[in-house]
């Protein structure tokens, strides 16, 4: 795996973070050495896909990038349900192709289908499993009710959402204590100061947390039964949310 250096030397500028191909080259590294918890929040991902994933449906994982959550939903997926991995990143959809070309699975695999597309324009039906693992903070303020209305509509009866967000919080000693502790986890995982000015520059105004309370009123709003925030660490949190068995779809 290669190591994420990318912010190592002082820039002039640190312009707005993207997903091109120099982060694709280190994100497994970039992402494990900045989310606390991302994988386990990724073994559970390939649990709940054993719940969830039902035959002759589609899971979506929005938001893929090198596909960790694709892959493992693969391993438990029946062979006719379809995975719709999407990604607006050229260089991260590329790769994924590559890995997918190399690893093709089992003779019992499922299909995976890729996209190079916005998430918010995307069509979702008949979705028994939708995975935005530290994707939405991406999207637009003001297109995150929409996407999870849209997300909702495809699900079956029974069907579940799994979210996770790097989040904020409403009372400041509560921001300030879990920020430093993120900040001490990165130290601890071998970034420098500058390293890490850098890149919180770069993603101002880029990633845009919420608070847990906005994420939970939101999947309750848009027609969610049960939303169970399951896990967190420090600003990082994930919750499942899943549409009823009696829903009507
Ligand atoms: C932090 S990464 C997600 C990590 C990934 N889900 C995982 O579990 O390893 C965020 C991804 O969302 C993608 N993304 C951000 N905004 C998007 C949008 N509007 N449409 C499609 N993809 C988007 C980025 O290109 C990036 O690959
Ligand atoms: O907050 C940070 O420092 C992060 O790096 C977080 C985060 C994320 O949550 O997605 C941001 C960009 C990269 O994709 C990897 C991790």
């Amino acid at each position: 795996m290669s190591r994420d250096n990318l912010y190592s030397l002082p820039r002039d500028r640190v312009g707005q973070f993207q997903f091109d191909a120099d982060v694709a080259d280190v994100f497994p590294d970039m992402i494990s050495r900045s989310v606390p918890g991302y994988a386990s929040i990724l073994s559970v991902i390939e649990q709940l896909a054993g719940r969830f994933v039902r035959p002759d449906t589609n899971v979506y994982d929005l938001g893929c990038s090198l596909g960790a959550a694709t892959l493992l939903i693969r391993n438990q997926a029946p062979s006719s349900a379809t995975i719709h991995a999407v990604d607006n990143s050229s260089a991260m959809i590329d790769r994924l192709r590559k890995r997918l070309d190399q690893e093709p699975g089992g003779p019992d695999a499922c299909a995976v289908e890729l996209h190079l597309a916005d998430l918010c324009g995307i069509d979702l039906s008949d979705a028994s499993m939708i995975v935005l693992n530290f994707t939405l903070q991406f999207v637009p303020a003001t297109k995150r009710h929409r996407l999870l209305q849209a997300c909702f509509d495809a699900l079956v009866p029974g069907g579940g959402l799994l979210l996770s967000e790097k989040v904020c919080f409403d009372d400041p000693g509560q921001q300030s204590l879990l920020t430093d502790l993120h900040l001490d986890f990165k130290r601890a995982c071998g970034y420098s100061e500058l390293e890490i000015a850098q890149k919180r520059t770069s993603l101002e105004n880029t990633l845009i947390p919420e608070s847990i309370p906005t994420h939970t009123d939101r999947l309750k709003d848009v027609g969610f039964d049960v939303v169970a925030p399951w896990f967190q660490c420090f600003n990082f949190a994930s919750i499942l949310a899943v549409k009823s068995t009696t829903a009507s779809t």
